[in-house]
Order: C-alpha cells, then structure tokens, then sequence
C-alpha cells in the first residue's frame, strides 16, 4: 500500500543557524566575524539575552533568556515563546515592508544554553517550521579551557554533540600537542561534526553553512554529506578507547554516537513504535537523530530528525537520490544508550507479531538505564 507523506520543501524555508558554545568561548567574536562577510549582508540576527546589540545594515534581535526549569531538571521539551514570538515578529515586519527583506538567519545563544529547545523550536513550531529550516548548528570551542570544560560542565558536551559544525577558537594562545588532544576528543564525541579552526578567513563561510539535506548548488538532496554515516566509528572502537584512559568525571565518555542501517524495508508501525518507546523512555538522552528509512508503504525515501523527545514530522523526497542504497541509515547521538540496545530494540520490533511482544523492546531499553 502506498502512502503519502509531504514532500520535504527545505529548499523553500529560510536557512537559520544557531550559534552555540559555552560562556566566553567566542560566538559573539565570530558572529561579528560572519557579519561583515558580503555574503551576509541580508542576515538577522537573534541574540539570545538581555539586551540587544546595535548593527548597522543588520537586524538585529533581542529575545529574551526564559528557560523554565520543570522539577526534575529537563528543560529539553520546553518551547521558547519569546523565541517564536521574536521569530514570527520578524517575519511580519519583513512581509509588511517595515524591514529589509533578509535571507538567513543567525541565532546566538547563551554560553549555559541547551541548544536542544532552540532546535525543538524551528523543527516543530506549527508556523515557524514552514517558514525556516535549520540550516546548521555551530558551537564555538575554547582551545584554551575546552578540554577542562569538556569534563567539567554537560552544556559543553551536549553544545558539541548536538553540532554540524565545531569552530575552534583561540587556537594562537595553546600549544599544537593540546589542540589535537582536543580535536581528537571531539571527533569521538561527534564524528560527523566538520572541525574547522576559527582563522580560516577564506573557508569559513562556505564551510559553515549548508549542513541541512539539500546541496544549495545543485538544489538537490545530499544524503550522503547530511548523514556523514560513513564517519561514525563502530562502537567497539569506542569502548576500546575509552578502557585505555584513567578518566573519572568525563561527560563525554557517557556520550555515543552511531549508524543504525538496515536493509529490508521497515514499516510505519515499528517506526512508530522504535521512536515512541526511545523518546518516552530515554528522550533526555537522544541527543540528536537524522536518518533516511527506507519503508514498506512508500517507494521514497523517508527523512526523520529528532532531537531528544521531540521528533520532526517525517517528510519524504522526491526520489533516492544518486549515490543513495535503498536501504535506512539512522545516526544516533545518545548518551548511555549503547547501539546493541537500539539494534536489539529494532530487531523485537521488526519481530514481533503482538502489541505484548513489541512491549519487550521497551525493557530492554529500560533495563539499560
Ligand atoms: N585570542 C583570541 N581571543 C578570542 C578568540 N575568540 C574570542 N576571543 C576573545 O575571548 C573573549 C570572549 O569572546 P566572545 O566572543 O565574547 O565569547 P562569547 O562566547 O560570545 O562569550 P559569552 O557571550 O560571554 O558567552 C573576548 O575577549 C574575545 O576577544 C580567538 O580566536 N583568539
């Protein structure tokens, strides 16, 4: 049986990009680096803080901190409201002719900020996920304190994994021997993420952007850069690494990251329910999920994206494109949740014949926790 979901219409949305990384590790220095590019001359900024910063030639928001915190700690499902509300103001000034008619958008956060609710924001809010698209996420990395930082505070870590793009700064003011320590723990954080040192004038734009789905030269969908599949380690060379350290507090030793393939075609209902049964049981540790499925009820590919417990409605595309198995490849960035478990959890899915024994893929994930 055939079944239609939309097609996906990135290409349509307005690119956006967060800026995120910890307290004084350099957004603002490379926010107004990005800035004085001619290629960004139409770009709006939103700041995430109090106050606003003047620009010439460039809009320039303030929306306000407003984390809420529920008891238990997770602020990941929360939804900005000053944010939305900031973002559709823009959009209304910019259709009534009030501002100049920019073409991206930049969003900085707080150095604490999760990146999580901002990202939950533009892949699910009813209005804004029509009109923008997230274009890439970038934290800026402290070569000097990034090690420590690593280890010492989870927003650095969570900045870093959830990140296509990983910008180090202040590389003048260490020693070689430290950045490559550094570079080498983030690339087994989050493999995928490209690493690209904040002095590299020429590349940097180019080089920052376009991490979403479609190559913006041939406005055609790039599975294959999007997934980076192919960089993520298997997950035995992961453990061997860390048994080979004498580490004790690290945040990112608790952080995996992985390619779920699959060859034969899986269907919406065990989709459903893998996806359900990980966002209710282990939301706050899915950092971030994109993937291509290949599905029994449609010959299209399938796009899912998730970021902990909230998931982008599927889309699909228009075909496979060149290059692409018709087969499903899933990236998962989770934290304590081992590939077996999410493989097993897969396999009693495809499996099993009754809602009772498609309950058993939820134990096995409850019993990893
Ligand atoms: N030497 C050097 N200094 C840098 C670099 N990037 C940023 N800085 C300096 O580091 C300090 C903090 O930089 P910001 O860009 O304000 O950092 P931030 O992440 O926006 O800081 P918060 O908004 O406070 O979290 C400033 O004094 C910058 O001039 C760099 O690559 N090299």
């Amino acid at each position: 049986m055939q079944q239609q979901l939309p097609i996906d219409n990135a290409l349509n949305r307005l690119p956006t990009a967060i800026i995120t990384g910890f307290l004084g590790s350099g957004k603002t220095t490379l926010l107004n680096k990005l800035l004085k590019h001619p290629n960004l001359k139409n770009t709006a900024v939103i700041i995430n803080e109090f106050g606003s910063v003047s620009l010439d030639h460039l809009l320039v928001q303030a929306a306000t901190e407003d984390i809420v915190v529920i008891d238990g700690g997770c602020v990941c499902c929360t939804i900005r409201g000053d944010l939305v509300e900031t973002l559709q103001g823009l959009f209304a000034k910019r259709s009534a002719g009030e501002i100049p008619c920019f073409d991206r958008l930049l969003i900085e956060t707080t150095g604490l900020a999760d990146p999580a609710p901002i990202i939950h924001t533009i892949m699910n809010d009813t209005v804004l996920r029509n009109i923008i698209q997230l274009d890439s996420v970038i934290t800026t990395i402290d070569c000097v304190y990034g090690l420590r930082q690593l280890e010492e505070h989870y927003e650095t870590t969570k900045q870093a994994a959830v990140a296509d793009r990983l910008v180090l700064t202040k590389i003048e003011l260490t020693n070689a021997e430290q950045i490559e320590r550094l570079k080498h723990r983030l690339q087994r954080l989050n493999p995928a993420a490209l690493q690209i040192e904040s002095t590299e004038d020429n590349l940097i734009i180019e080089r920052l952007f376009h991490a979403g789905l479609y190559n913006p030269q041939t406005k055609t969908p790039d599975v294959v850069a999007w997934l980076q599949a192919e960089t993520y380690p298997d997950v035995h060379d992961i453990h061997e690494h860390h048994h080979t350290h004498n580490e004790t507090i690290r945040h990112d030793k608790y952080i995996q990251s992985y390619c779920i393939e699959y060859n034969e075609p899986l269907s919406w209902v065990v989709l459903n329910r893998w996806f359900q049964q990980l966002t209710a049981l282990r939301g706050k540790d899915l950092l971030r999920v994109k993937g291509i499925v290949y599905t029994k009820e449609t010959d299209l590919p399938v796009i899912v994206q998730g970021v902990q417990h909230i998931f982008q409605p599927p889309t699909t595309l228009p075909q496979w494109p060149p290059n692409t198995p018709k087969a499903s490849r899933i990236v998962f960035i989770t934290r304590n949740i081992q590939k077996p478990v999410i493989e097993r959890m897969l396999a009693v899915l495809v499996n099993s014949k009754s809602y009772v024994e498609a309950c058993q893929a939820a134990l096995i994930l409850l019993e990893c926790a």
